[in-house]
């Protein structure tokens, strides 16, 4: 697809290096804390604005499930909270966007700390037209993910607290690096579902129409 069409000017891809293939997709990073909902509106995002749902913690749990030869020690990383080497969750997201009919991604729950931008921006090329930022109080956070129910592995009261850590330590400078370029869009998720994604529509009605 060409850069020229289907969105306005604004939209238009910064092209980081010359490899890029993805020269007119259009990226928004959702990034909050462990159990902000970022999973719960992101499906919300697919069925009203027809942007594709890649979800960074999904495509390691799809490379743990397929057996593949990174798969146990991604399991490791997930069981303690900690963040799977940049090389491995890049690669996976680009095999998704290049397999992807659609240019319009929405990133949950990446990039996760700097080395993750850094390689994100670097090898695909692309830097996100804004970030979708959910906030909401650590305490809301816990019980939301002490009442998930969804058997993962990383949701128990061991690996809670190294999450949260690893997310207040590592992903918030992430967060801050892009609200001094004026691209973080912060919405307050200590709110019912609905009332949520009021305010996530509002934003994309504003951005990406
Ligand atoms: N606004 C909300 N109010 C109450 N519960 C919510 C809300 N949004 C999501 N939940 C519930 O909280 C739990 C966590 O939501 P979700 O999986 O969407 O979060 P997440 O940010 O993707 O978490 P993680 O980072 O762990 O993947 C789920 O059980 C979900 O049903
Ligand atoms: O970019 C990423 C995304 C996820 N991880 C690891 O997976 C778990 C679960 O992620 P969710 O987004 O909460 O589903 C996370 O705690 C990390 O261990 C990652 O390393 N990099
Ligand atoms: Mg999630």
């Amino acid at each position: 697809m060409s850069a020229s069409t289907d969105y306005p000017s604004f939209l238009t891809p910064k092209v980081a290096n010359e490899n890029q293939s993805h020269d007119a997709a259009i990226v928004v990073f959702v990034l909050g804390g462990p159990g902000s909902g970022k999973g719960t509106q992101c499906q919300k995002i697919v069925e009203h604005f027809g942007f594709t749902h890649l979800g960074a913690g999904d495509l390691l749990q799809a490379e743990i499930d397929s057996g593949s030869e990174n798969g146990a020690m991604i399991e490791n990383f997930k069981k303690e909270g900690k963040i799977v080497p940049s090389e491995i969750t890049v690669r996976l997201l680009q095999q998704a966007m290049q397999q992807s009919e659609n240019k319009k991604f929405i990133i949950d729950g990446f990039p996760r700390n700097e080395e993750n931008r850094a390689a994100f921006e670097n090898i695909v090329g692309i830097e996100p037209e804004f970030v979708l930022f959910f906030e909401c109080p650590e305490e809301v956070l816990t019980k939301r993910i002490l009442n998930r129910n969804q058997g993962r592995v990383d949701d128990n009261v061991h690996t809670i607290p190294k999450r949260l850590k690893v997310y207040f330590e590592q992903t918030l400078p992430v967060i801050d690096h892009y609200s001094s370029k004026g691209k973080v869009q912060k919405v307050d998720a200590h709110r019912s579902v609905d009332e949520v994604f009021e305010g996530v529509k509002s934003i994309f009605c504003r951005l990406t129409k």
